[in-house]
Order: C-alpha cells, then sequence, then structure tokens
C-alpha cells in the first residue's frame, strides 16, 4: 500500500526523523509509538504531503509520490487527522461530513470518475451513514463546536473517511480521552478497518490499549526507527524498553497488553 524508504526530515540543525523506512500492506493495523519529539508526528507529515522530506523515497500503490501535494495524496486514497482536530466549529456536524464528501482530495475530472461510486462502499456515500459509522447519528445538527472533545475526535475521523481513503493516519485520536473512551476509539478503529478494508496506522501515547489492538508496531526514538515487530516482541525488546516502555507502562501492564 504505502512504502517509505529512507525518510529524513531536517528542520535547520535538527533531524526529527532519521533515514525511516518502513512499509504498509493492505488491510493492517499498524500503531506507532514513541517518547515525546521522537518525531512520530514528523513522519506522518512526510508520508501525507504535509511536510517535504529531506531526503528518502515514498510510494504508494507502487507509484512515486515524491514532492507531490498534499490533495495528490488524498486523491491516491491517503487521509489522515491531526493532533488538534481540524473541524468547521460554525458548521453543523453532517455538512462537515458533506465538506468532506463534496471537496476534499479530489479534483473534478476525479469526481467525475468516481461519479458512478464503483468500489466505494455504502457507507462511504452519505453524510449520514458515515456519521452512524462513527456513532454521531444523533448529533447531525449540532454545530461541530458544541459537540464533545471525544466527539469532535470522532467528528475529525468521519470527515478523513469522507475522502474514502484506502490508507487511513490517526495522529493521537485518543488523546485527552478517559480510559473507557480510548478503549472504545480502539474498537471503532478496528471495526473501521474490518469494515471498509482500510490500511490503517495509528500513532498514539495510550500504549497499552494501542498494543492489544493492533498487529504490528513500530517504536520511535530520537527519530530513528528502533523496533518494528508484533507487539509480543517489541515489548521485550530491551532497546524500547529502555527508551519508552519502562516509563509508559510497567512489565505487568506490557504483558498483559500484548496477551
Ligand atoms: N516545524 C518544525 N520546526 C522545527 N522543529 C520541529 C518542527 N516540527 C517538529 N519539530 C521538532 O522535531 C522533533 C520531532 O517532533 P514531532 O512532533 O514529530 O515528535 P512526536 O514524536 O510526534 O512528539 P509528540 O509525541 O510530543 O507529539 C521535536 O524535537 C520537535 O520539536
Amino acid at each position: 500500500m504505502l512504502v517509505a524508504q529512507d525518510i529524513t526530515v531536517r528542520f535547520g540543525g535538527l533531524t526529527a526523523v532519521d533515514q525511516v523506512s518502513a512499509s504498509f500492506m493492505p488491510g493492517e493495523l499498524v500503531g506507532i509509538i514513541g517518547p515525546n519529539g521522537a518525531g512520530k508526528t514528523t513522519f506522518f507529515n512526510a508520508i501525507s504531503g504535509v511536510t517535504q522530506p529531506t531526503s528518502g523515497r515514498l510510494a504508494l500503490h507502487g507509484r512515486s509520490l515524491a514532492g507531490q501535494a498534499p490533495h495528490r495524496f488524498a486523491a491516491r486514497g491517503l487521509a489522515r487527522t491531526f493532533q488538534t482536530p481540524r473541524t468547521f466549529g460554525d458548521m453543523r456536524v453532517r455538512d462537515n461530513i458533506a465538506f468532506g464528501l463534496k471537496f476534499a482530495g479530489r479534483r473534478r475530472r476525479e469526481y467525475l470518475f468516481w461519479g458512478d461510486e464503483v468500489g466505494v462502499p455504502w457507507v462511504l456515500r452519505t453524510a449520514d451513514s458515515i456519521l452512524g459509522l462513527i456513532g454521531l447519528g444523533a448529533q447531525a445538527e449540532l454545530p461541530a463546536a458544541a459537540i464533545t472533545p471525544s466527539q469532535q475526535r470522532l467528528l475529525e475521523i468521519g470527515m478523513a473517511l469522507a475522502t474514502r481513503p484506502q490508507l487511513l493516519l490517526l495522529d493521537e485520536v485518543a488523546a485527552g480521552l478517559t480510559e473507557n473512551e480510548v478503549e472504545d476509539m480502539a474498537r471503532l478503529i478496528r471495526r473501521l478497518r474490518d469494515e471498509l478494508d482500510l490500511t490503517v496506522v495509528w500513532i498514539e501515547h495510550a500504549v497499552s490499549t494501542l498494543l492489544r489492538h493492533v498487529e504490528r508496531v513500530i517504536v520511535l526514538h530520537q527519530g530513528r526507527k528502533i523496533a518494528d515487530d508484533v507487539p509480543r516482541a517489541v515489548i521485550r525488546n530491551p532497546e524500547v524498553i529502555e527508551a519508552y516502555l519502562g516509563d509508559e507502562m510497567g512489565d505487568a501492564e506490557a504483558e498483559g497488553a500484548a496477551a
């Protein structure tokens, strides 16, 4: 689906992402974890066209995306959320989704091409069916600014889905949520992956929940990739424990997470 090769992003003298390579296969749910400042969001920005990598190669469906603008990434089936939800507060919840359906990602010509909706799951064809999918049906008429922070996060996921992605990048969609809400979010992400045939890459600090739900986890530390494996292996990796997991969770909790 997506292949990133030796991606490096420098800001002046700081190397935020240091030669990170990673591949994402169709249908995978992959987590990205690491300490604050490890380069997780910068890596996301680089693989979604928001930031131009200093060096490295990037291919979606085998076609190079180097130097392309973010809307070209969207047109090729990539959607993402941001750490701070980017919704339109004075527009109704339903209209936020409708905006994504109408405008996001695709150019007019591509809409004509997509007009017959061939291959688009029916739940992604209307704003109301997307709202039903993410559990925001009851909030459809409210201004987006009036819904709770956790609902804002769901709405941003809905807006991303409205672009009919095949690859969904989620940046801390569970930040600030209660433990139960984080668990609900993880279940929703899995359900979306399964029902919509998505590839999902999910950055999150709620490590124990993430490790219980993803199939593979990539660990970044000081811009470098220090692990890329199934959760069971990653929690036993001494470098990962030293750099991150030792602080984030006790051994017993980690064992439970990857059980
Ligand atoms: N636009 C920028 N200009 C300069 N430095 C930046 C910029 N964006 C990020 N950085 C720096 O790059 C490094 C990686 O930041 P990044 O936000 O990618 O980390 P992160 O792993 O996502 O952290 P967090 O978990 O806190 O969100 C940090 O040192 C950060 O200060």
